[in-house]
Order: structure tokens, then sequence, then C-alpha cells
């Protein structure tokens, strides 16, 4: 028997498959990783932007997730959309009980500017379930949102790293620079040192499911076995590669292709 590594995400569902769960599961097929999904609210969105959320009951997502662990224990997880309080102490109970690679994306806003979680819950995100996970994926709006600072150059990046790693307490932050100008910078500090990836910006309003797809991608290769500073790498590759192959879908921003990176290619 082959024994594939196994990924988990617990996050929301898009309809429209460009975000959520749905662009995660792309994203671990096509590294070569098994997919599961424990769903924490379901939305009804497209490529212009959320029209509706519903939450799936704290106890719900605890049986999906005792469902799995009892079953199978996956080789790495992400979370995305986790929306409640409620919700997010399920998570945390069962990322203690299992040591495995943890990446949280600390999903706040969708692309379109719609609020996905509840603003009370963002201070239990800061102080119960960050501290938890081997990375944490913001981008520039969430990384404000939970340090209480504006970002605006390289700089404030760093500042906001620090706050992240010596008052939140994170292991490592993975900063998505897409929304600032430029070209797009990612940045992945631990304790110990930074890394700095830099791709040209490419011109296009077809970004939905980025900030998904990027961690799932970093989740995959987590769950094989690799490091964090080799997952962050691939991770940039990949989503550069979707982002300049998006399919064209829908009448907003639309989602990006999942299947065109080559890890072969060196310019993709
Ligand atoms: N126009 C672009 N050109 C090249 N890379 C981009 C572009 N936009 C985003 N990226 C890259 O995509 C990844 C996701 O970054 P971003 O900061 O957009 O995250 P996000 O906000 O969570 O995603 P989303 O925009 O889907 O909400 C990062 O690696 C970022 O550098
Ligand atoms: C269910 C769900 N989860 C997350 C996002 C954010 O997506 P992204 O920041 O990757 O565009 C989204 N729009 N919908």
């Amino acid at each position: 028997m082959h024994r594939m590594p196994i990924a988990l995400t617990v996050a929301g569902t898009d309809p429209t498959g460009g975000a959520g769960v749905l662009a995660d599961s792309k994203a671990f097929h096509s590294r070569g990783v098994y997919g599961m999904a424990a769903v924490t609210s379901l939305t009804a969105q497209n490529t212009m932007g959320v029209q509706d959320v519903f939450n799936v009951p704290a106890e719900f997502l605890e049986k999906q997730l005792e469902s799995i662990f009892s079953d199978e224990v996956p080789h790495a997880m992400k979370s995305g959309m986790v929306a409640t309080i409620d919700m997010m102490v399920v998570v945390a109970n069962m990322v203690e009980d299992y040591n495995i690679p943890f990446v949280i994306d600390p999903v706040m806003i969708a692309t379109s500017g719609d609020a996905l979680i509840e603003e009370e819950s963002i201070e239990f995100l800061r102080s119960t379930l960050l501290p938890a996970a081997l990375t944490v994926t913001p981008n520039i709006h969430e990384a404000e949102k939970i340090t209480g600072h504006k970002i605006e150059k390289e700089a404030d990046v760093r500042k906001a790293a620090r706050i992240f790693l010596d008052e939140i307490g994170v292991h490592s932050v993975t900063i998505k620079g897409g929304h600032l100008e430029g070209d797009a910078v990612d940045y992945l500090f631990t304790h110990e040192d930074t890394v700095i990836l830099s791709e040209p910006r490419i011109e296009t309003s077809h970004t939905h499911g980025t900030g998904c797809t990027f961690s799932a991608v970093m989740t995959a290769e987590l769950a094989k076995g690799k490091t964090l500073e080799e997952s962050f790498r691939l991770a940039k590759r990949y989503i550069t590669s979707a982002i300049r192959n998006s399919p064209g879908i829908g009448k907003g921003n639309g989602p990006v292709n999942h299947f065109s990176f080559r890890e072969e290619q060196v310019h993709e």
C-alpha cells in the first residue's frame, strides 16, 4: 500500500469554488496530497462578493473533527474562516491534543471587502489560537487588525512581525504583501531568521482565493515533511503561476488556476 500524505483544512465554503475548502482541496490535490475538510461555515458568495453566511454550530464542527481524527490523523492542517469564538475553542482543543503542523490563515475579510468573522472573536484568535500555530499567514489588512498598527512599507511589516513574535508569541509569521504597492513581496519571520520572497506584480483583478490557496499549498508541503521555509518558497512560486494563469471565471474578482504550476519550471 502506498501511503499518501494527508492534509486537513478547517474552513468555510465558497460555492463558486475559488476560495475556502474547495480551493484548499484543489491545492492539496495538485500537490499530490490527500485532502480532508471540516466545514466551519457555508457562505453564499461568488466572484462579486459575499451574499450571506451560515455558521455551522461549534458542536457540529467538533463532530466533524472527531470523525476525522478518530479514523486517521492528518500529517498537517490549516484553518481558514473560523467565524466564532466557540469554533475557535473547538479548533484550539483539537490542536492541543494532536501535535501536527498547523497553519492559520487568519481570514477576516473577503477580497470583496465583506466581513467573514465576528469582530469579538479577533481577540480570542490573537490570545489563544495564534500561539498554537506553526505559522500564521495574514495579509496586510489582517496583520494590521491583529497588531493594531498601520502597515504601509517594509519597516511597518518588520514592526508587525515583532509584535506577532514577541507579544502574541507565535512560532513564526508569514506576512503576505499582495495588498502593498509595487512588487508582490512576502515575508517569513521566525525567531531566528527572515526570508523575503518577491515576484513582479501581475496586473489582474483575478486574485479571489489567493490567500486560501497559498496557505493550503504550504500545508500540503508541510504534510510531506518539508520545512517551513521550503513550504513558503514553493507556495510563492505556485501562487504566482496560479494568478498568472487564472481561468477567467465569473463576473468579478475571479479565482486562480490551481493546476498551472509545474515544479520543474524555473519561470512560470
Ligand atoms: N497581483 C499580484 N501579483 C503577484 N502576486 C500576487 C498578486 N496579488 C497577490 N499576490 C500574492 O498572492 C499571495 C496572497 O497574497 P495576498 O496578500 O493577496 O493575500 P490575501 O489577501 O489573503 O488573498 P486575497 O487577496 O485572496 O484575499 C501572496 O503570495 C501575494 O504576494
Ligand atoms: C469561505 C471563504 N474563506 C476565505 C475567503 C477569503 O479568501 P481569500 O482571502 O483567499 O481571497 C473567502 N472569500 N471565503
